[in-house]
């Protein structure tokens, strides 16, 4: 019984797998249905399952090269030290442009979930405003504190969640078996539409900006903090399987053509579902769900924005400088939503192709390079050489499938 006295008690590790599980699901997950339309339910269920295991060992891989450094030890200190300036500075500038991205994507798909829920209600108010007054809103909570943020976003969180499965609890009821087959298309090809689907699936399983953090929360743990990934990783896989199931077991695959013509945005994609399910209750939920899936991820990656921009531009936290680091936040982001309301899907997009440098290729060369100068004796990724490989590979695949279907040179499902 000595030794129970020398442990520290260190945390559960619900806290961190639902740090992890609420940053992973988001918006992204609603351009999933949209962009799978092509390849449907099978090859985009295999779609999932390749990213969810690429990212979760990318993941690990940060694990294993921060474990190398003090605790609080940033991304940005681990890249420098092991990599060097350049990759850091390609580091940084990808984690920006995909934080600013989303916050644009979110703006977007804000306004299109208000501008829904309102017209459902009969009041007609245009979503490029709507997006402009719940990104002020955002930004004021997020100009308040840290504090206001976590608080905010547990209570949303928590109604995320209670809203999730109520919905696709009620969702699963109505799947049609011959929907999500596809079993009235004659001769259907599914396989050419399957790449495009991949940097969707990455942007959606993106989290890795947290992986420092949990190191933060829980000390040098690795076990527990490998646990957080797998369960928080594992409970998104879960959730975007069912997701796909209730969206394409309810719509036909053919009705998605339309839905991506009108830019795939939420709110269409929700009135799709709604024009089938024949249910106001459901219905209702829905719209509650769209609402708090988006404001919770909306709060977490503009807070990630927030510190970052105040620590490059050395803004401190007094309301004046915080003032100005919210607007450096908030307002090219805002200009885009106000400009380009419709742009949803294309920032999910442009997210996926940002995030597989700092996501995928940089954790698969930080672990290569800290087996090298540390050997890394306190925890080592499984699958040697071959896995460092198959990550870099799955990031530069998904780099280069991205850059492709933006110069038209990938089937398009239409
Ligand atoms: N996974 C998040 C997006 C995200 C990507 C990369 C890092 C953090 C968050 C979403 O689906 O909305």
């Amino acid at each position: 019984m000595a030794t129970l006295s020398t442990t520290k008690a260190s945390p559960s590790i619900l806290g961190g797998v639902m740090i992890i599980g609420g940053t992973i699901i988001g918006a992204g997950m609603f351009s999933l249905p949209v962009v799978m339309a092509g390849s449907w339910f099978f090859w985009s269920l295999a779609a999932l399952v390749f990213t969810w295991f690429c990212m979760l060992h990318s993941g690990l891989m940060i694990l294993e090269a921060n474990l190398n450094y003090r605790v609080g030890a940033s991304f940005d200190t681990v890249t420098k030290d092991l990599l060097g300036k350049g990759w850091n500075l390609i580091n940084g500038l990808s984690i920006a442009f995909v934080l600013y991205i989303l916050t644009y994507a979110y703006i977007s798909a804000s306004g299109s979930v208000i501008h829904h829920t309102l017209s459902e209600m009969s009041i007609e108010f245009p979503a490029r405003f709507a997006g402009l007054i719940f990104a002020l809103v955002v930004a004021f909570i997020v100009w308040l504190s840290t504090r206001a943020v976590s608080r905010m976003t547990t209570i949303v969180l928590g109604a995320k969640i209670l809203t999730f499965f109520m919905t696709f609890g009620g969702l699963m009821w109505h799947v049609e078996p011959a929907t999500l087959l596809d079993s009235k298309s004659v001769n259907p090809s599914y396989l050419p539409y399957l790449f495009m689907t991949l940097p969707f699936c990455l942007a959606s399983f993106g989290y890795h900006g947290n992986v420092p953090s949990l190191m933060k929360y829980y000390g040098k743990n690795p076990q527990t903090i490998k646990r957080c990934l797998i369960w928080g990783t594992g409970m998104a896989l879960v959730l975007y399987v069912i997701w796909l199931v209730g969206s394409m077991g309810n719509i036909p695959r053919g009705d998605f053509i339309a839905i991506a013509d009108k830019g795939g945005n939420i709110d269409v994609l929700v009135q799709a579902l709604s024009g089938v399910l024949n249910s106001r209750a459901l219905d209702l939920l829905l719209i509650v769900f769209s609402n708090f899936a988006v404001a919770s991820s909306f709060l977490g990656v503009t807070l990630g924005l927030f510190d970052y921009l105040a620590d490059l531009f050395k803004f401190d936290d007094s309301p004046k400088d915080r003032l100005k680091t919210a607007l450096v936040t908030f307002i090219p982001p805002m200009l885009g939503g106000v400009i380009w309301p419709d742009g949803f899907i294309y920032a999910i997009g442009f997210a996926g192709l940002a995030a597989t440098v700092w996501a995928a290729i940089v954790p698969a060369l930080l672990a290569k390079a800290s087996r090298r100068k540390f050997g890394s004796p306190i925890y080592r990724v499984w699958g040697g050489n071959k896995m460092i490989a198959l990550i870099v590979l799955f990031g530069v695949g998904n780099a280069v499938i991205h850059i492709l279907s933006s110069f038209n040179l990938l089937p398009v499902y239409q």
